[in-house]
Order: structure tokens, then C-alpha cells, then sequence
């Protein structure tokens, strides 16, 4: 879709993967996903484990031995955690390992930090449909603040400052005779390709937008379905006991899970799919324009309409789910095993727009969920019981406002 909210994201251009369509987009996100496959990215690879597997070793770290600076005490203080940023390093350490080749030390997490937080508030400062500023774009220059506009500059500028200097780095100290991650093969090909086509579909603002792109998601969805995640552990212990006892069963005490264990711990996954089922992430997808006249159940879309899925009533569906409203984690437990057949949701959309990130973003919460329960026992910063879940913030995709939460190490 080409809006004011997909043009202020690329110098007001159209340059990434989501927002793009055609030739341009088919070209470039097959690119990436051919490449950055070679570092782990959509499928079960080690490194890219042991990557994720140490970042959230380190954030347990600073509760367990406590805060080392002024920074971490702004996400760990005492035995309070502050979601849902807590969970941010991991995921972002494990793109920026894909894409870069190397990850940032424990004394540079406040970066991500930063960078987790200025992506919330992008994401919290539009909708799926691109709120007010789709319809009435001249409200960017009249009410900045309330049509969403400065959110949305301020959020956006943070992710491409942050990944300028990197790609400036890649380039200045690129060298042709080997490569050292994704960026160079990029560089290369952007190399190539300018030679021979005078209309590339290769830049370094391209590169620039597909870096945030993957990055959006990675610093805000994943670690928001997790936090979710807390809130209704908090509500209901039983879940956060049934956990518990599937680590300690499959597990054990003596070592930490690893991906090998998530098809022995169909609880943990189970509950992950119904967190997404009951707040579907993306409520409307991304919106996309049809690129000829077609039909699409039964009703004419002429060419350039924009067209969004209500991923919400698939979600909400009593014909499908029976009791769409509550959180049954049992209902994708077949025989004591995780029935995939039996999860009819599409958090991650489906066909050729499907979510890039979807292997990457289900491993991920798996291993980091996995681990940190292992570890700590949930409960409120007050000490009182969960009566009710808090506000949903509607923006690009559903969040909670942030909290801390109560751990206590279990042993
Ligand atoms: C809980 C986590 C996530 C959810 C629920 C989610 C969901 C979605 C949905 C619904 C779409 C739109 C599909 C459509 O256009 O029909 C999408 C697109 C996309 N997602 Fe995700 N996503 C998540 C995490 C991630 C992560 C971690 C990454 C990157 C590492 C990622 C990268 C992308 C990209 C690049 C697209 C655009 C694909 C395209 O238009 O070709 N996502 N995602």
C-alpha cells in the first residue's frame, strides 16, 4: 500500500518489504529470504540457538546477580522486571546476528532498549489502516502529535539512524573477496545489479528499509505476545503451574531448554498459539492493493483498492473455536501432543504476503519463554491477584500498556 504512513517510514518513497508490491517487492524479499536463511533466518539453525540461548541468559542475569548500571536498573529493579522490554534483547541480538553477522555486548543492551522503545511508539502511533493520516494526510504538519505523525517520525527515525551507521560501517569496510554477513551479500548484489540494470530494484535505502522492516516486528510484536503472555499467567496461576510443570518434567533442573524440547512441551507452544488466537497481533494484516480488476468472494475489487484481512472474526469464530473468549491453551492438545491441524488461526497471515519472520518469531518466543520459566516464578509487582487484564492499545498491532512483574527465582 502506498500512504503517507508507508512513504514517511522511506523518504517518501516506496522502499522495504511491507509496503511494497510488484516486481520490486517480489525481487526483494525473495533476496532476503534466500540470504539471510544462510545465518539461520527461517529455519533450525544452532548458532542462531546459542545466540538467543546467551542474550537471555544475560537478561536473567540481571536479576539473578542483580543491575550493573543506571540503564538496567531501568528494566531490573530488585525482583521487578519491566515489560515488555525485558524480553527485547533476545530477539533483537538474534536478527542483528542474521543480519549483521555480529550482536551488541551486555553494556550496549540500553541501545536496544532504546530502539525497542522508539519502535513501541511507531507502532502505537498509527493503526493497521494507517488511522486519520490515510484519509486526512495534511494533519501531519496541523496536530502532529494527535494525528500520530511525530510518533511515527520520531519511532521510524530511530530504527534507520540506528541501522545507517551500521550499513555506512558495511560499506566503508567492504571488501569483494569474501563475505561477512547478509549486508555484504547485499552490497555485492546491489554492486552487480547497478551495473547491468539501469532501473534496479537494489539501494542503500532499500537495504536501509529492509533492515527496519525485519527489525519492526523483532523489537516489539514478539516480545508483546510474551508480556501478553504474563498478564495471563497472572490471571490465571494454573497456567503459569501447568508451565512449570511440563519444564520440570521435560527438562529438568540441570540444563536449560533448547528447541529439540518444543515438541515435548506442547503446553508452552500451545499456549503462545492461543495467546495469539485471543489478541490476534496484526488485527487487520497489512493492508495491500489489489494490483488488477479481480473478484474476491463473490464482489468485484477493481485495481488499486486496498484490501485488508479481519484476521479478529477468523480468530473470534465461535463456529470455529466453540468458546472463542476464553484462553484454553488444551484446545491444540490432542492425546497429550500438539495438534497443529487443530489450530486454525493465522496470526502470521497466510499465502504470498505471509509473514517473513513467522519461524523466526515462533522459535524465538518458544526458547526465550521456555527459558526464563524455567528460572522464575510470576507474580504481581503488588502482590495482590490479577482481577483484570489491563487496556489493549490499538495500534499497528495490538499491546498492553507497559508493567513490571514480580520474579522469584525457583530455585
Ligand atoms: C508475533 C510475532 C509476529 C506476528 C504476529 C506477525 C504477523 C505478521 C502479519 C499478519 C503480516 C502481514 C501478512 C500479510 O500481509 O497478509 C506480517 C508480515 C511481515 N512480517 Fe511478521 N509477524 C510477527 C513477527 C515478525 C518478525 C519477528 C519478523 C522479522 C524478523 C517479521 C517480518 C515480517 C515481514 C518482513 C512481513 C512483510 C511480508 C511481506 O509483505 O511480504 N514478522 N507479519
Amino acid at each position: 500500500m502506498d500512504t503517507v504512513v508507508s512513504r514517511l517510514r522511506s523518504f517518501w518513497k516506496k522502499f522495504g518489504i511491507f509496503f511494497t508490491d510488484g516486481y520490486f517487492w517480489h525481487v526483494q524479499r525473495r533476496f532476503t529470504l534466500r540470504y539471510m536463511r544462510d545465518s539461520g533466518f527461517g529455519r533450525r539453525d544452532n548458532v542462531l540457538e546459542d545466540v538467543i540461548a546467551h542474550n537471555t541468559k544475560e537478561v536473567m542475569n540481571i536479576v539473578i546477580n542483580g543491575p550493573q548500571t543506571i540503564e538496567e536498573k531501568v528494566i531490573v529493579r530488585g525482583d521487578l522486571i519491566y515489560l515488555p522490554h525485558f524480553f527485547a534483547v533476545p530477539f533483537i541480538n538474534g536478527l542483528l546476528h542474521i543480519i549483521t553477522g555480529s550482536t551488541f555486548p551486555r553494556n550496549m543492551y540500553p541501545d536496544l532498549w532504546y530502539l525497542a522503545k522508539q519502535t513501541l511508539l511507531f507502532q502505537r502511533s498509527t493503526n493497521d489502516l494507517g488511522g486519520a493520516l490515510i484519509i486526512t494526510p495534511w494533519l501531519k504538519s496541523m496536530l502532529p502529535e494527535f494525528s500520530g505523525f511525530k510518533g511515527l517520525s520520531n519511532g521510524n527515525q530511530a530504527l534507520l539512524d540506528f541501522f545507517e551507521v551500521i550499513i555506512k560501517d558495511a560499506i566503508e569496510t567492504y571488501d569483494e573477496k569474501y563475505d561477512r554477513s547478509f549486508l555484504d551479500i547485499y552490497i555485492r548484489a546491489m554492486k552487480e545489479d547497478m551495473k547491468q540494470n539501469k532501473r534496479s530494484t537494489y539501494s542503500v535505502q532499500q537495504l536501509q528499509l529492509i533492515c527496519t522492516d525485519y527489525m519492526f516486528p523483532t523489537a516489539t510484536a514478539v516480545e508483546m505476545v510474551l508480556t501478553m503472555l504474563v498478564e495471563q499467567m497472572l490471571m490465571h496461576p494454573e497456567v503459569q503451574e501447568k508451565i512449570h510443570e511440563e519444564i520440570d518434567r521435560v527438562v529438568g533442573r540441570d540444563r536449560a531448554p533448547t528447541l529439540d524440547d518444543r515438541n515435548k512441551m506442547p503446553y508452552t507452544e500451545a499456549c503462545i498459539r492461543e495467546m495469539m488466537r485471543t489478541e490476534t497481533p496484526v488485527t487487520l494484516g497489512v493492508a495491500h492493493r489489489a494490483m488488477v480488476d479481480t473478484k474476491l468472494g463473490g464482489y468485484d475489487i477493481p485495481k488499486n483498492t486496498s484490501v485488508s484481512v479481519n484476521y479478529v472474526s477468523l480468530h473470534m469464530s465461535k463456529d470455529i473455536w466453540g468458546d472463542p473468549e476464553s484462553f484454553r491453551p488444551e484446545r491444540f492438545i490432542v492425546n497429550g501432543k500438539l495438534q497443529v491441524s487443530s489450530d486454525k488461526s493465522l496470526p502470521f497471515g497466510a499465502g504470498r504476503r505471509l509473514c517473513a519472520g513467522e519461524t523466526f518469531a515462533r522459535q524465538g518466543m518458544f526458547l526465550v519463554l521456555a527459558m526464563f520459566m524455567q528460572q522464575f516464578k510470576l507474580s504481581t509487582a503488588d502482590g495482590k491477584p490479577l482481577k483484570q487484564a489491563s487496556k489493549r492499545i490499538q495500534g499497528i498491532i495490538t499491546t498492553i500498556p507497559e508493567f513490571w512483574a514480580r520474579v522469584t527465582p525457583r530455585y
